[in-house]
């Protein structure tokens, strides 16, 4: 029998915020930005683009049209985002649902992490300026491609290893099947999540440890 979960690992887009947000706001938002910033922030950027092969801004505009999730763009996508939180331009899309879940976890002493492609920073702007207001202190723990792909099992296992939980403690939620397959074939305990209620196990927050 599969024991009760002790910690909860979260996938952001399509399972805590729409796809829609990140591909249609999110994605837009930076590539936009992306020539501007690097000019207005030479010093900052600078190791970032000696990472990035080729013209480096060339290339991360390529990168960004084939939704390659390399460590260099989501780093410099999250220093432009926290500019356009900051001015108000942007505010973080997270389903109704997903407060309602940290609130629930948090009162039960389930610590909840997240685990995205999109940069520790980049998650900590989405979490802390949502729609429903600064969520960040329900969350206990930020895990980005530093760590590993998100298809590949090591990464779970690091992560169990990083909390200091059994790998088999904790849930992990997502709503791309290779992700969830590999948290399984990491021995932790996963659920594909579909918020269109279709091909997932699950299709809303509400169903994970009601
Ligand atoms: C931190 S919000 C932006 C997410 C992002 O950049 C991305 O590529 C989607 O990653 P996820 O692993 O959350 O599906
Ligand atoms: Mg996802």
């Amino acid at each position: 029998m599969t024991q009760a979960p002790r910690a909860i690992l979260l996938d952001i887009e399509g399972t805590t915020s729409s796809i829609a947000f990140v591909t249609d706001v999110l994605f837009p938002y930076a590539r936009t930005h992306l020539r501007a910033f690097v000019a207005a922030n030479a010093g900052r950027v600078a190791p970032i683009l000696a990472q990035v092969p080729g013209d480096p801004v060339e290339t991360l505009l390529r990168w960004m049209d084939e939704d390659r999730k390399e460590t260099p763009l989501k780093a410099l996508q999250g220093m432009i985002w926290a500019e356009g939180y900051a001015s108000g331009a942007l505010q973080g899309h997270v389903y109704p649902d997903t407060p309602d879940a940290l609130h629930r976890w948090q009162a039960r002493g389930i610590p909840v992490r997240i685990y995205s492609s999109g940069s520790i920073e980049a998650q900590k702007l989405i979490f802390g300026h949502s729609v429903a207001g600064d969520l960040t202190p329900l969350i206990s723990g930020y895990f980005d491609m530093t760590t590993g792909p998100k298809r590949e099992a090591g990464s779970y296992a690091a992560i169990a290893q990083a909390t200091g939980l059994a790998v088999g403690d904790m849930l992990f939620v997502s709503d791309i099947q290779a992700e969830v397959d590999a948290a399984r074939a990491a021995g932790m305990q996963a659920l594909l999540i579909d918020r269109d209620g279709r091909t997932g196990e699950v299709s809303s927050l509400a169903e994970v440890l009601p």
